[in-house]
């Protein structure tokens, strides 16, 4: 079943083209990573996906609704989101509890009754991510890594059908990143639940993204199985920069192509 299609969508702001003839049909259960420069409009594409904005034209089709006939919070509700723009707009003195049980409502603070059923569904969340112990902790006082832990355990609340993670590990460290991308995995390898990573590091696509998409200026520049998406070629178009890409345990390593880079540097067909 699908999940959404996107039918050739387009996105003008201000008179520019942000989003071009964007297609895209994801299944349920999928995980897919989306990679593209700053600014080459993964978070437009996002937003129209979870009916935080409308296109300027095409078809979207998300849960089997099409946009305009269906209320969009309804879909928002259907939607986990992890992003560093959510960790600024949250209350940061309330408890870890509070922040997880308020993904239920899918507000920022705690506006509705709550049960004793979200306690305890948002304490055994809290304990998957083995974050248990940090229940009563002012949110502010935790970690970048830890944040993102009880972000993701907030997203996880609703019980979403799409979660999107928009560059979760952003100012992690190396055990955080990856215990981080684990936890992930853990928690959505087996279920139906379709995950939308979002990254500008390619070390981070581990094995078990097996699609990827690449934004290239507002298109895709192509999409697919990610073994034949994160290519030297492939990811040198995005990035319009000579990068070499190589595949070690089943990680992408991005490299710069430093003969060429330094060529193309002196000429200026480097947009760096
Ligand atoms: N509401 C808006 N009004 C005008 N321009 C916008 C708006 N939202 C995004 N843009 C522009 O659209 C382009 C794509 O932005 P978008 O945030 O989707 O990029 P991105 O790929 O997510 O970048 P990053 O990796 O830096 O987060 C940018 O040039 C941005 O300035």
């Amino acid at each position: 079943m699908s999940i959404f299609s996107l039918d050739t969508i387009n996105w003008q702001r201000n008179g520019r083209q942000i989003l071009k003839d964007v297609s895209w049909r994801v299944e349920k259960g999928e995980k897919w990573v989306v990679f593209g420069k700053n600014g080459s409009g993964k978070t437009a594409l996002l937003n129209i996906i979870s009916g935080n904005m409308f296109p300027s034209s095409g078809d979207v089709k998300v849960f089997g609704e099409t946009f305009g006939k269906f209320p969009l919070w309804e879909i928002r509700k259907r939607v986990g989101w992890v992003s560093s723009a959510l960790q600024e707009r949250l209350k940061s003195h309330e408890s870890c509890l509070d922040i997880v049980v308020s993904g239920k409502f899918a507000s920022i603070g705690i506006y509705e009754e709550v049960t004793q059923q979200d306690k305890e569904k948002a304490t055994a969340l809290l304990t998957s991510l083995s974050m248990e112990a940090f229940a009563t902790h002012a949110y502010m006082t935790l970690s970048q890594g830890e944040k993102q832990r009880i972000l993701l355990a907030r997203a996880l609340m609703a019980d979403p059908e799409l979660l999107i993670l928009d560059e979760p590990c952003t100012g992690l460290d190396i055990p955080s990143r990856e215990s981080l991308l684990q936890a992930v995995e853990d928690l959505s390898r087996e279920s139906d639940l379709v995950v939308l990573y979002v990254t500008h590091h390619t070390e981070e696509v581990l094995p078990f993204f097996e699609k990827a998409l690449l934004m290239h200026n507002g298109e895709i520049h192509k999409k697919g199985q990610t073994e034949d998406v994160f290519t030297s070629g492939h990811l040198s178009a995005v990035l319009d920069l000579p990068v070499e890409v190589t595949k070690t345990n089943g990680r992408y390593y991005t490299v710069l192509e430093k003969a060429e880079f330094s060529r193309s540097w002196k000429t200026g067909k480097t947009d760096m």
